[in-house]
């Protein structure tokens, strides 16, 4: 029998001799690749932190220490360890585990997470919390990456965090890699702690973390060693680890930026299994990417801007094209705003590439420092929508509702690639406003999508078909679905079929042809029904009027979880099959 198959919680892990826990390292990194080769999911994170994910839970009192996961994607070797081995081939999937720290699944999930640099402040609040409840024995550890730790709200937690008095236990796990590699000075800055040529001062015991290491993270001995000495010290500490981000993986160790989430691969060879057709659609991220190229080598004043997604984003063709002009500014929405606002306002058209669930952390930058100067930042919003298996951590499902209240804002969608080519060239020719591009996960639905450049008025939509009765109105790619609901209906000729493409400014005169010609309207996007493109709709009707049926589909008022973006669209009721369920009971009341 394996090591691994007789620990059901971290209590059996403690009882084991500490001489067999290297052999368990081995057989955990085994079960990672084992069951991510088959279900997919993020693998270098966690094989490089086995070792220090035995440690830890081999010397602290979990659950009853607090451990939080800063974004919480190295935690596969924590939910294996504590009890959800049997149901990690689940991970990820629909109605499973989730792939994130999850505080309804596990008292071992002491805090959720998804979004990075959380942990520092969230370990903060739950040590105070002990003292104000008069213990002052109960340890806090976050374990945060050298990318995350850069971000502003983990510095903010270090400058509290270090005035106090309560037991706070950083691990920094520093594998010199975030999904790209690091950037910024602190990387410059850790590189030369590794080197032995920082300066004197340590930059964590200025701000009053009593500092140690740097320590191998995967020598095992080592890192016990260290966790034994920080837990004999009270108050804030940080423990630098140096790590390999998937260690134990030939091809992941050597290729990190494809193994952070590599989808299938061969478990024995670690080659990834080849997408079945190579004819497919480009990605939108590809669209964006590619074309951001061509209009940079036409209009030199375009600038682009990624907070630490280059890759996920597609920025990286015009970083490596146009690197004066590309920026990767780290795990920091907040600033990458702010300082595209900067640019708008020396004259500089920037477009800041940001997936739409990482925007949220920069709301307020986008309501003072853009929309408020009414600055033509372009925010080219990727993974807006269901994005998956990520699940509700990550999901795009609020920036239709939250972009739409700000005033100055254009808020366009594209229905397929060559909209999204369009609204790119239009808004470089000066739109003079904020905009935001929103485009989901996943492919497009056309594959020559390289077409000449055409300019996109701002507030028109397309008619796809007319109809007598029914108007569906669409924004954006789920109107795909919408085509093909019609198409399996027969295409009747009571439906008629509307590409919106803006939610805001909406398209009023074709809205009032709409209500003026169809008895049922039907509104379709994947954001959240409040706030969103349908309640749009509803503002426009009551302003004006209308009294027909107004029926919304879009994301219901409560969190998605995780799965594939088929699976969830039917359970939020915007899949095809959802759609046209929708359409035969309307047309019952037509006909
Ligand atoms: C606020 C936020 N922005 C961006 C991301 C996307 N993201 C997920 S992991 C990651 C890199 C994390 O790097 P690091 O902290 O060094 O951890 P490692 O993967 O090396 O363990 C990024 C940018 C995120 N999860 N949250
Ligand atoms: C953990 C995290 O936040 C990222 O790794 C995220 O999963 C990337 O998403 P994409 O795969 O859509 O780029
Ligand atoms: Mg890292």
């Amino acid at each position: 029998m394996k090591l691994l198959d007789s620990i059901h919680s971290p209590e059996d892990l403690r009882k084991l001799p500490e001489e067999k826990l290297i052999a368990l390292s081995g057989e955990l990194r085994e079960f990672i690749i084992d069951i991510v080769s088959a279900k997919e999911g993020h693998l270098g994170a966690s094989l490089g932190v086995v070792e220090l994910t035995i440690a830890l839970h081999y010397i602290f009192n979990t659950p009853h220490d607090r451990l939080i996961w800063d974004v919480g994607h190295q935690a596969y070797g924590h939910k294996i360890l504590t009890g959800r081995r049997t149901r990690f081939n689940t991970n990820r999937q629909f109605g499973g585990i989730s792939g994130f720290p999850k505080r309804e699944e596990s008292e071992y999930d002491a805090f959720g997470t998804g979004h990075s640099s959380t942990s520092i402040s969230a370990m903060i609040g739950m040590a105070l919390a002990a003292r104000l409840k008069g213990d002052n024995e109960r340890e806090h550890i976050a374990v945060i990456g050298d990318a995350s730790i850069a971000s502003g709200m983990a510095f903010e937690g270090l400058n509290h965090g270090g005035v106090l008095d309560a037991n706070l236990l950083i691990i920094l796990n520093d594998n010199a890699i975030g999904i790209d590699p690091s950037v910024g000075a602190l990387k410059r800055y850790l590189t030369n702690v590794k080197k032995g040529t920082a300066k004197e001062e340590n930059i964590f015991e200025c701000l009053n973390f009593n500092y140690s290491g740097p320590v191998d993270g995967h020598d095992l001995p080592a890192v016990m060693e260290a966790l034994r000495r920080m837990k004999q010290i009270k108050g804030p500490r940080l423990l630098h680890l140096i790590t390999t981000k998937g260690k134990g993986l030939k091809q992941a160790e050597e290729n990190q930026i494809v193994y952070h989430a590599p989808g299938r691969f061969d478990r024995k060879t670690g080659e990834l299994t080849p997408s079945p057709s190579s004819d497919q659609p480009p990605k939108y991220q590809d669209v964006f990417g590619l074309t951001l190229v061509e209009l940079a080598e036409i209009n030199d004043r375009i600038v682009g801007i990624t907070p630490a997604m280059p890759t996920g984003s597609s920025l990286k063709y015009m970083m490596e094209a146009f690197p004066n002009r590309a920026f990767d500014v780290g795990i920091a929405e907040q600033h990458a705003v702010t300082m595209s606002a900067g640019m708008a306002a020396e004259g500089l058209i920037p477009f800041c590439a940001i997936y739409s669930t990482f925007l949220q952390r920069a709301y307020d930058q986008v309501i003072h420092d853009v929309a408020l100067q009414d600055l033509p930042v372009i925010f080219c919003i990727d993974r807006a929508g269901l994005v998956g298996q990520d699940g509700a951590t990550h999901h795009g499902a609020y920036d239709l509702a939250y972009l739409r209240c700000i005033p100055n804002m254009i808020i366009f969608t594209p229905m397929n690639e060559t909209e999204l080519r369009n609204m790119l060239f239009t808004v470089q020719q000066g739109v003079d406003h904020p905009v935001a591009i929103r485009y989901p996960r996943g492919r497009g639905v056309i594959s020559g999508w390289r077409t000449p450049f055409e300019t996109i008025p701002v507030a028109s939509s397309r008619e796809l078909v007319k109809g007598t009765s029914i108007a569906l109105l669409s924004l954006g790619h789920i109107g795909n679905q919408a085509t093909k609901a019609i198409r399996a209906l027969g295409n009747p000729k009571e439906i008629g079929h509307y590409d919106m493409r803006f939610a805001k400014p909406l398209d009023e005169i074709r809205l009032h042809e709409v209500f003026s010609r169809y008895d049922l309207i039907v509104t379709l996007e994947d954001g959240s029904i409040s706030g969103g493109f349908g309640s749009a709709v509803l503002e426009f009707a009551n302003s004006n009027g209308y009294r027909q049926k107004v029926t919304c589909l879009g994301i219901p008022d409560r969190f998605i979880e995780q799965g594939t973006i088929e699976e969830l669209q039917d359970d939020a009721g915007i899949s095809e099959e959802a759609i046209t369920r929708c359409l035969i009971q309307l047309l019952h009341e037509v006909r």
